[in-house]
């Protein structure tokens, strides 16, 4: 194969996964689209905040086992960032302490969101779902999976500003975690889709790497399915 038709054909992967990135993902979904418009109540952001800390608090657990599965020291130093992000460095610290204080913020005891006791069942099966898919899979699709956040810098900007716009209610400290994650979001997705456009040179591989990228954007639009159809009703 010339060099000028292997470029194109990586270029036109690359395309593809951003085109999945961008048209399946979850900011066009009617939940996110009622936030971003301002139109939610406190309780219905308050059910959001309470479940999407379900999915937060997973992230460095399959960060851990998307870790196992590379293979060298610069690999797995680049994923370890990953879950520092998350957990801190030390107590206090770290993306999941900022969400706690987002759910402060908007008047959820931490308490509340630690104990998972009022987790929907949608949200548990969306969560298990993309663990079990990294925990399962090969390396190569548990990190395209990751590359929805080639979209996630766009949504955070959008989400901040709706907050600052429709929620004021909520103090712009809770904002943190958003801020934090528009650069991190950046680098996450920039080295991640350096790895799978590294990684798969074969047709069959690309197609793997897309369909993972498919399921999560499928694991991030079931989340708010659930989240959306709980709006009064009351579970036993
Ligand atoms: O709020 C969002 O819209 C959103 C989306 C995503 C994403 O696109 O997967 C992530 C996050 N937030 C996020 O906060 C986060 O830590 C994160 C990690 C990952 C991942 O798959 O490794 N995605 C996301």
């Amino acid at each position: 194969m010339s060099t000028s038709t292997s470029t194109s054909r990586a270029t036109a992967f690359e395309d593809r996964l951003r085109t999945v990135a961008r048209e399946r993902y979850h900011d066009r979904h009617p939940f996110n689209v009622r936030m971003h418009q301002g139109e939610l109540t406190p309780d219905e952001l308050r059910r959001w905040i309470l479940n999407r800390f379900h999915y937060q608090r997973h992230i460095p657990v399959k960060d851990a086992l998307v870790l196992a599965k590379l293979d060298g020291p610069q690999l797995r130093r680049m994923w370890l960032r990953r879950i520092e992000e998350h957990d801190g460095r030390a107590e206090g610290e770290g993306g999941i302490e900022r969400w706690l204080r987002l759910g402060e913020a908007a008047g959820l005891d931490r308490a509340r969101l630690l104990s998972g006791a009022e987790v929907l069942p949608g949200v548990r099966l969306a969560v298990d779902g993309y663990v079990n898919f990294c925990r399962l899979r090969s390396p190569l699709e548990a990190v395209a999976a990751s590359l929805t956040e080639l979209s996630a810098p766009g949504i955070m900007r959008t989400r901040i500003a709706a907050f600052e716009r429709h929620y004021r209610w909520i103090d712009a400290d809770g904002l943190a975690y958003f801020r934090s994650r528009e650069t991190q979001g950046r680098q996450d997705s920039g080295e991640a889709l350096g790895l799978v456009l590294d990684w798969a040179r074969t047709e069959a591989d690309q197609e793997r790497a897309v369909a993972a990228l498919a399921f999560k954007c499928d694991v991030l639009w079931s989340l708010l399915d659930a989240i959306d159809y709980a709006d009064g009703k009351e579970r036993p």
